[in-house]
């Protein structure tokens, strides 16, 4: 990439929009990336993809904003890491980004946030549950937040769908980058995309892992040794029953019209035909039943149980790669 440069730092709404529409003016594509910070290698590829699906001259954006409105009270909101100094060097080091965009706060709170506790624990979140005038207005994609990480996260997908739908009015990318580690969450942008006629390219972003096959992933630093070890075993066996069944069952499998309407998700092209299979159901479920245990040990060593689905499958996706 290119010599670092200094990406500018924007906090004001309005600002944003106002840069977004100056960059535009001038013939710019404005390509724009979604993060919650402490940045790595995988977000730095989502950069990358940015700039490469820009055919002429970009303004790349780089959204660093830790969204309250996707953490149930129960989750890890007040622990969630952070290093801004450490992501604008790594900004800046990739020579493309000209804004950042971290705003201290997108939501109306109103007068009826829920006080503190005595012991000083109040909701940290969702949103410390609002209520009267504070933030009220949501979008749900129903089908495909149903199921996954949707099923141990209730709030998320709600969100994650509502915070992107405002990023996308504040910013007004022409281009958006995911990335497919949260496949369940590209999905569900991409519906929403289509369903409410925002006029952006959503680009889904293939997965960076560590050396030793671990997705990258900012809470990866939460993991112990002994967690991290559960994690990849688990990711073994996911790849080890998707090799196994996309090879010996694929070809009998595609087309049932019936086993495709089980599962919103599974049903998009690009994920193997075998994995639609009762039979293939059948052994995943008994696979999760036998590894729920371990998986359930990794969750339960982390301060703010439950964690996402992805992390505990070590960034397992169809196909793994
Ligand atoms: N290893 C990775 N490969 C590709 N994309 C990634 C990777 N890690 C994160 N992303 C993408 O970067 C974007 C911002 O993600 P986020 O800031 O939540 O980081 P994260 O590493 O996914 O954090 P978390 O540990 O909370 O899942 C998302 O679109 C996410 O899918
Ligand atoms: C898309 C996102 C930035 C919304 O807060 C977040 O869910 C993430 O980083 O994946
Ligand atoms: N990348 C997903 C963000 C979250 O888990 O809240």
């Amino acid at each position: 990439m290119a010599a670092p440069s200094e990406p500018e730092v924007i906090r004001d709404k309005a600002a944003m929009r106002a840069w977004s529409r100056r960059r535009r003016a001038e013939g710019k594509t404005v390509a724009f990336v979604p993060t919650m910070g402490f940045l790595h290698e995988g977000h730095l590829s989502l950069v990358s993809a940015a700039a490469a699906a820009c055919a002429g001259p970009a303004a790349i954006v780089v959204s660093i904003y830790v969204n309250p409105s996707q953490f149930a009270p129960t989750e890890d909101l007040a622990t969630y890491p952070s290093d801004f100094a450490g992501d604008l060097r790594k900004l800046a080091a990739t020579g493309v980004v000209a804004a950042v965009f971290s705003p201290p706060d997108l939501y109306f709170r109103g007068s009826a946030r829920r006080p503190a506790d005595a012991s000083g624990n109040g909701a940290i979140s969702c949103l410390d549950e609002a209520g009267g005038d504070g933030h009220e207005t949501w979008i749900r994609v129903e089908q495909l937040e149903k199921g996954l990480c949707g099923s141990s996260r209730p709030v998320f997908f709600r969100g994650v769908a509502t915070v992107v739908a405002k990023l996308f009015n504040i910013v007004e990318p022409d281009i958006a980058v995911f990335g497919k580690k949260d496949y369940q969450q590209w999905r569900i942008i991409c519906r929403m995309v289509r369903d409410l006629d925002f006029a952006i390219e959503i680009i889904g972003s293939e997965i960076v892992r560590e050396a030793d096959g671990l997705a990258m992933s900012s809470r990866n630093v939460h993991l112990s040794c002994g967690e991290r070890q559960k994690v990849l075993h688990l990711l073994k066996l996911l790849t080890f029953i998707y090799f196994f069944f996309s090879r010996s069952r694929r070809p009998s499998l595609s087309g049932s019209s019936r086993s495709r309407r089980s599962s919103p998700l599974l049903t998009q092209p690009s994920l193997p035909a075998a994995l639609h299979s009762s039979r293939s159901r059948c052994f995943l479920e008994g696979a999760r039943w036998l590894l729920l245990p371990s998986v359930e040990g990794v969750a339960g060593g982390f301060s703010s149980p439950p964690r996402k689905a992805h992390t505990m499958a070590g960034g397992f996706s169809f196909p793994p790669r």
